[in-house]
């Protein structure tokens, strides 16, 4: 393809992704298939032009005026890769598979200074996000939210037992892998080349399971311990339904729940492949099917329902989507499942709220209204349970401190791609008095 035409294919990928919600990894993928003409080189150069869009989306959609996928791509060459408008001119040609040549509204806002852009732009964010991420992070915010949109995130993995072993075969196989430095389970592949996973025979296997480093911590520090009668409540795919069960070493029991059938199902292949046993249960809309567990679990964790926005660097195309009313639903919907999921806790129990957002809506103040209106409940230090096998020494120490200075009782964990390198996730910790 010439590179005319591969700016041609990105602009009509752009829009399809518009008006679709399937991730662009996917559509980008599909699009592959369907264009056989297209070598891996184009592939790439074309995803890569895609995502650059995405990220800056907001502010290139500001410079053009327009966010189609053409403007977008003219934005992105001219104002973000320093291309000038006579070199796109000769790209712009509307001859063979090159885009159309530019209109005079092109020109114009190609030719405008793009100086007046509000500052919150530059982030490529929702604007509303920005406010929350300057009430969070001060005059870091920028630095975070550069870093929550950051193009190529490393894949992790976390590895049921010792991951020496798994990291020298995979420095065999030519990869780099690198151990976590806070999960003592955890593994990190660069993002480029992308490794394939799932055709690694450790995959196969079930010895290894792809995940963040936030979410296998989210799972660990919710305490599970062999013996326990332990809830996964919003248990989805079941990615920390496996660390749980990891933590609990086959002894005890754990029901993990969700409303969606499906997701529900997804676990099943998961725990088949690790060898892993769990008891699965749809729950109704107000939470009907755990009558039979009130006050009997000894931890309870609630992955809540979340903005996802804790992992947008692997999924930009969904941050412009999110809007202020969504996060306000988010935040009433995480507050009616963590005060049903906390019947469930017994008296001396314990009970972890977990989200994968940066969105203090979804996180602090989530928190906030359960502990005002569950006093039985008291706050239980991360320093209290960083010292297990799971966390490495060194990483126990990091958390403890950003524990602390996400909350002075040191039972919130705020973990973002700008401070600890791992996707966006929150954590708060509690007991139930006995
Ligand atoms: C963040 S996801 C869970 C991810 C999962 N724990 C993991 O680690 O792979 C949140 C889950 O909450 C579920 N959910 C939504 N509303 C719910 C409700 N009212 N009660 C329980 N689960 C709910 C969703 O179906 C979704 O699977």
């Amino acid at each position: 393809m010439t590179p005319a035409a591969r700016l041609q294919s990105a602009a009509e990928i752009l829009d399809l992704l518009k008006k679709s919600r399937r991730p662009a990894e996917e559509v980008l993928k599909d699009w592959g298939r369907n264009n056989r003409y297209a070598g891996s080189k184009d592939r790439r150069a074309i995803a890569d032009k895609v995502y650059q869009c995405l990220r800056a989306r907001e502010r290139l959609s500001f410079a053009m005026d327009s966010d189609a996928g053409r403007s977008l791509v003219l934005g992105a060459l001219h104002f973000l890769d320093g291309v000038s408008i006579a070199e796109i001119d000769d790209l712009y040609t509307g001859e063979g598979y090159a885009p159309p040549k530019l209109s005079e509204t092109e020109r114009n806002r190609l030719e405008a200074p793009d100086g007046e852009a509000p500052e919150w732009l530059e982030s490529g964010l929702p604007e509303f996000v920005v406010e929350r991420l300057k009430s969070v992070y001060g005059d870091n915010w920028l630095k975070e939210a550069e870093a929550l949109m950051l193009p190529r995130a490393p894949i992790d993995l976390r590895v049921n037992g010792d991951r020496a072993p798994l990291i020298a075969g995979l420095e065999m196989l030519g990869y780099k892998p690198e151990p976590t430095p806070f999960s003592a389970f955890g593994v990190r592949l660069p993002a480029d080349p992308p490794p394939n996973v799932r055709a690694l025979p450790a995959f196969r296997q079930g010895t290894i399971e792809i995940q963040d480093e936030g979410s296998q911590l989210a799972g660990f520090l919710a305490g599970a311990r062999p013996g326990m009668t332990v809830v996964d409540y919003c248990a989805g795919g079941g990615g920390k339904t496996l660390a749980l069960l990891q933590a609990m070493q086959g002894e005890g029991r754990l029901i993990a729940s969700d409303v969606e059938k499906t997701r529900l199902n997804n676990i099943k292949p998961r725990l088949t492949r690790a060898g892993l046993e769990a008891d699965l249960r749809q729950l109704g809309p107000d939470g009907e099917g755990m009558e039979d567990l009130e006050g009997q679990a000894d931890l309870v964790l609630v992955d809540a329902p979340c903005s996802g926005s804790g992992v947008w660097r692997r999924r930009p195309e969904t941050a412009h989507k999110l809007e202020e009313k969504e996060v306000a639903r988010l935040h009433e919907l995480q507050t009616a499942i963590l005060h049903r999921a906390s019947r469930l806790v017994k008296p001396g129990g314990l009970l972890a709220y977990a989200t994968c957002s940066i969105l203090p809506d979804e996180n602090e103040r989530t928190a906030d209204r359960f502990e005002a209106d569950h006093p039985w409940f008291t706050p239980r230090a991360v320093a209290e349970v960083v010292d297990t096998p799971s966390i490495t020494p060194e990483g126990a120490q990091t958390l403890k401190s950003i524990a602390h200075k996400s909350d002075s009782r040191g039972h919130r964990l705020r973990l973002s791609p700008g401070t600890s390198h791992t996707d966006g996730f929150f954590v708060s910790l509690y007991r139930r008095e006995p």
